[in-house]
């Protein structure tokens, strides 16, 4: 499926940024036009992929291309005022050829958690086509502002969006690496769930046809009725054949060919537990889960249509969703046979729950704060007895 991607603040436009590297080495055209808005000059700059008359730099008058600090009410205003300079740029994509808008954001930051709520809002009061949003949740080690900016802009993207896709930086950040790095390796990881996610409704020319190959329809409906989503994704290494070679095989027949059949099918569905049952984008429990999308990619003699449906039927019991749709994508030179899982309207989310009690208490801690600051700077200021006269 074609999207128009827009990057808010430093991790939304770093995250598509690598989306259009993606998509030029792996040919999957899913990025039909890509932008990045920021309030933090340097952040703009920094980006390589995204063309530069595409980088919208907003709230100059305000806060002077240094971005808001982490203020992300700060972040929501200057994004209202200057929506008009962000939209000069949606203006150039050629918005007929989109399926959708995805907007990605950090959520724990100022500019991309305050803004991409905003900018989304926008997006569906102009156009018809769905918007969605990416937003990523800050790791618990960030502190009690990030916690607290993350809880309330995921309330308000969620309202704003067709869907929110999230990612929870918490569950994959590991230990003892460079936070840069970190980072690099994270956003790799979005890129490769929803480059193939997304890639699997854009079947290009040349490719072979699939079995029942997913379509964008698929993905559209899966996310239609909106709420929050999380992706599974497990993947094993395959020998690539050529298909003259496998075919003879096949037309062989015999025994290797139901051997070659039963592997293919026993592959697939040990490949689609893997991504239901392993580390989600966002951890949550999946039974209840509204809707769900099963995706398999790789070389079709990989992928048999048996497969697919005994994995699709194990997701419906696992759910328990009576919508669980699934099909192929073709996906030739990866070396890898692959299993996406979109599950769409999760509900059961631990992690959710708990950021926002964090996010509570530093709220609490902020206002304690505030309401006894002004005394405690007058207690430092002046004597005890008041003895001493300021100057004027
Ligand atoms: N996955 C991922 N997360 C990131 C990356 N950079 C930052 N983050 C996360 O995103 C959150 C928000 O950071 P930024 O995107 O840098 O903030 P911003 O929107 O530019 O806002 P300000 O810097 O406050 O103006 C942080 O709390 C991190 O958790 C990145 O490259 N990848």
């Amino acid at each position: 499926m074609k999207l128009a991607m827009i990057g808010f603040g430093q991790a939304g436009g770093k995250i598509v940024d690598k989306f259009v590297e993606y998509d030029a080495q792996t040919g999957s055209q899913i990025v039909r036009a890509a932008v990045a808005v920021n309030s933090a000059k340097a952040d703009l700059m920094g980006l390589t992929n995204i063309p530069k008359d595409q980088r919208v730099l907003i709230g100059q008058s305000r806060v002077k291309g240094h971005g808001v600090g982490a203020d992300n009410e700060l972040g929501a205003e200057i994004a209202e005022e200057d929506i008009d300079e962000v939209q000069g740029a949606i203006d150039g994509i050629p918005v007929h050829e989109v399926d959708a808008f995805l907007v990605c954001a950090g959520l724990g930051g100022g500019t991309g958690s305050g803004g991409a709520p905003v900018l989304a809002k926008h997006l569906k009061r102009i156009y018809t086509e769905p918007v969605y949003g990416l937003g990523v949740l800050p790791g618990s080690d960030e502190g009690g502002i990030y916690t607290l900016n993350a809880a309330r802009s995921f309330q308000t993207f969620v309202r704003e969006v067709d869907n929110l896709l999230v990612f929870d930086n918490d569950s994959w950040r590991k230990t003892g690496e460079s936070v840069q790095g970190g980072y690099d390796e994270i956003n790799e990881e979005i890129v490769k769930r929803f480059g193939i996610l997304f890639g699997a409704g854009e079947v290009q020319a040349g490719q072979e046809i699939a079995e029942s190959v997913v379509d964008s329809s698929e993905i559209i409906n899966t996310l239609a009725g909106g709420g929050v989503s999380t992706v599974g994704y497990a993947e094993e290494e395959v020998e690539e054949q050529s298909s003259g070679g496998l075919l003879s095989r096949l037309r062989g027949g015999g025994e290797e060919d139901d051997l070659d059949t039963a592997h293919t099918t026993n592959r697939i569905t040990s490949l689609v537990r893997k991504a239901a049952l392993g580390r989600l984008t966002l951890p949550c429990e999946i039974e209840g889960a509204e809707r769900a999308l099963l995706v398999m990619a790789g070389p079709s003699q990989y992928l048999n249509r048996k497969g697919i449906e005994r994995g699709r039927k194990w997701l419906e019991e696992q759910t328990g969703s009576m919508e669980v749709r699934g099909g192929d994508y073709p996906l030739k030179g990866r070396g890898i046979v692959a299993s996406v899982i979109l599950l769409s309207g999760v509900t059961n989310v631990p992690r959710i729950k708990e950021l926002q009690q964090v996010a509570i208490e530093a709220q609490d801690n902020l206002e304690d704060i505030r309401s006894q600051s002004e005394t405690n700077l007058h207690e430092l200021v002046n004597d005890d007895e008041d003895e001493l006269e300021s100057l004027f």
